[in-house]
């Protein structure tokens, strides 16, 4: 069948590229085009994986920065992905490649168009033809429409997408609209703004799913139907975190690029249930404490812009709070992966593809992705979960690496995008120089999980509640002003207590009973108020007021446009535009 596809939409001839002939090739796969002096044969070669052809007009067209056509009768131009390397970032950049061929007769320069846009739709079949497109008009620098407007649209209209544009007047429209108005015939939904209004998408689209599916997404022990409707993001916000992590840029052609070949990424969903019955869900960041601290404060000082939470993280810092309660977690299966293997998440994911594979090969089975874990009230035995007492400085939860431009590896470098776990990071009371150690190496490739206040899980749900009114008092009233400790100011009197596999693997001497309760005072003396006894949770950016809460993970829930990070080093070969670089041009779809 694929011989016989590719045998229909062969097609060779010699072209003309400026004043070079060349002898191109279209095999439905790919379009090369070689140059026809025998002495540059190998040197001048491009080939174009036709999933990766943008669109095919007749004539001399250009479209960015300025859409121009000159109709003329013989030539046809290409449009194309093109890979460069960012020097800011550890993705690659993809810009509109863009070749004009002319060739000797009308009627073959017809074929020629013909037969691309044929295998176009044989060989690309999951690109969009139809979007709604949300932009935020405040997000980020407020440049929003403009962005899409000068750098976006031209895309879509050159790939024949057709797109439903909503300027959103108010926070929750896009969501809104998503759960209420009628989607039928759009492919994907695309967010012009930042994390908050992927959110928006990202809470729309699954609530929608749910509906349709008549599934309650509030009871924690339902496994949730996937979406069907793609989601893409034009990145024009503070941080963008959910498009660097994905792409591993932040551009928005890139983006737009990613969407119109109709990229396709699969991602995990942690849903987060709260207080009486409520559900949100987040793929970057659940943390409590630190995190949760921050948000707050810089909810108060919004006027300041993005400079906010810089200066909410140094306040928070400076007050030195931590708070005691109880993580419970559910571990993922060791044997697929672990959070301090040193991996990266890249395109193409062995991991990831594994997960792929188990969800859809054995789905009913025990071992199996969500049959594993089907809930609190259901299969899992108690005797699953693993228990930890003590007092944080943190507690944060992520499905993926949630690198951003301030920490290009990500708050968990080694975490996966699709492998249906998230990854726990519990940061114990230590000293502040302790902490500022663990906060620090986020901006730099240092591990920052080799400090023995630091403990990282794989895990498939976590549950978390405060420490019972007794248990606080008591270490209010053992306050322990020690600031000097092991490895750079790790307090070894920090609290630890109860975790049935921790205990059991930490050295002597780490391991602590509730009796060793350390409250550090450092700063806390600034405001001479009494420290919080709760922090509140920090959702994807959106505060959780509820101290106790149940995460859990869903494989695959979404898919975006996007194929994750691609691994810079195969850039070289494609920059030369050699026939053999197929391993990067080919990335496997
Ligand atoms: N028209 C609007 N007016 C006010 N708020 C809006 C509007 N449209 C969307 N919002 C809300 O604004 C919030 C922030 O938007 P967005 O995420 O786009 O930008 P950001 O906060 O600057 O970026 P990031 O989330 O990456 O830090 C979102 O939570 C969204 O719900």
């Amino acid at each position: 069948m694929r011989a016989q596809m590719e045998n229909d939409l062969r097609l060779e001839s010699s072209l003309w590229v400026g004043n070079k002939r060349y002898l191109a090739v279209l095999t439905g796969w790919h379009l090369k085009w070689t140059e026809a002096d025998k002495k540059n044969r190998d040197k001048k070669a491009v080939s174009v994986p036709v999933a990766e052809v943008v669109g095919v007009e007749e004539g001399r067209v250009e479209i960015l920065p300025h859409k121009s056509v000159e109709d003329t009768d013989r030539d046809f131009t290409v449009f194309y992905v093109k890979r460069s390397s960012s020097r800011s970032s550890s993705g690659l950049l993809w810009r509109l490649g863009r070749t004009q061929f002319t060739c000797p007769s009308r009627v073959l320069r017809d074929q020629w168009t013909r037969h691309i846009r044929t295998a176009l739709k044989t060989h690309s079949p999951l690109r969009p033809h139809r979007l709604m497109v949300f932009i935020n008009p405040f997000g980020g620098k407020k440049k929003g429409r403009q962005i899409y407007h000068s750098q976006v649209a031209p895309l879509f209209e050159l790939a024949g997408i057709s797109s439903h544009v909503i300027v959103t007047e108010r926070a929750n429209q896009a969501r809104d609209h998503l759960l209420k108005k009628d989607l039928t015939g759009f492919d994907g939904v695309v967010c012009v703004g930042g994390d908050g209004m992927f959110s928006e998408l990202l809470h729309g689209v699954i609530g929608r799913t749910q509906q349709e599916a008549g599934l309650c997404e509030n009871d924690p022990a339902v496994t949730l139907q996937q979406c069907p409707l793609h989601i893409g993001i034009i990145p024009a916000g503070s941080t963008d975190c959910v498009c660097y992590a994905t792409v591993g840029v932040i551009d928005p052609v890139t983006s737009a690029l990613h969407i119109v070949i109709g990229d396709s990424q699969p991602l995990d969903v942690c849903s987060v249930h709260y207080g009486p019955g409520q559900v949100k869900y987040s793929v970057s960041l659940v943390g409590y404490g630190f995190y949760g601290d921050v948000l707050a404060e810089s909810e108060k000082h919004r006027w300041m812009g993005p400079f906010r939470y810089d200066y909410s993280g140094a306040v928070v810092f400076l007050s030195n709070r931590s708070y005691r309660g109880t993580v419970q977690y559910l571990p993922a299966d060791p044997l697929m992966s672990s959070p301090r293997d040193k991996t990266r998440c890249l395109s193409g994911c062995g991991v990831c593809s594994k997960s792929t594979e188990k969800l859809f090969t054995n789905s009913s089975d025990e071992g199996s992705l969500y049959s594993s874990y089907s809930g609190p009230f259901s299969n899992e035995s108690e005797d699953d979960w693993v228990s930890v007492d003590g007092r944080f400085k943190c507690v944060s939860l992520t499905c993926m690496s949630s690198s951003c431009a301030k920490s290009p590896l990500g708050l968990s470098p080694s975490a996966h995008l699709a492998d249906g776990t998230g990854d726990l990071i519990l940061v114990w009371d230590t000293n502040p120089l302790g902490f500022l150690t663990y906060l620090y190496r986020h901006t730099t490739s240092q591990d920052q999980f080799d400090l023995p206040f630091v403990e990282v899980h794989r895990v498939k749900a976590v549950r978390f509640s405060l420490a019972s009114e007794g248990e606080e008092a008591e270490d209010n009233g053992g306050l322990n002003i020690g600031m000097d400790g092991e490895d750079g100011g790790y307090n070894g009197s920090t609290s630890r207590a109860g975790s049935k596999q921790n205990l059991a693997t930490r050295p002597e001497g780490q391991t602590k009973t509730s009796k060793d309760k350390t409250l550090n005072p450092f700063m806390c003396g600034l405001c001479c108020r009494k420290a919080p006894t709760a922090s509140v949770w920090n959702c994807d950016g959106e505060i959780l007021p509820f101290p106790k809460i149940f995460c859990k993970i869903h494989g695959q829930l979404v898919r975006l446009y996007a194929r994750g990070i691609e691994d810079g080093a195969s850039l070289k070969d494609c920059a030369e535009e050699r026939l053999e670089c197929n391993r990067t041009c080919s990335l496997p779809r």
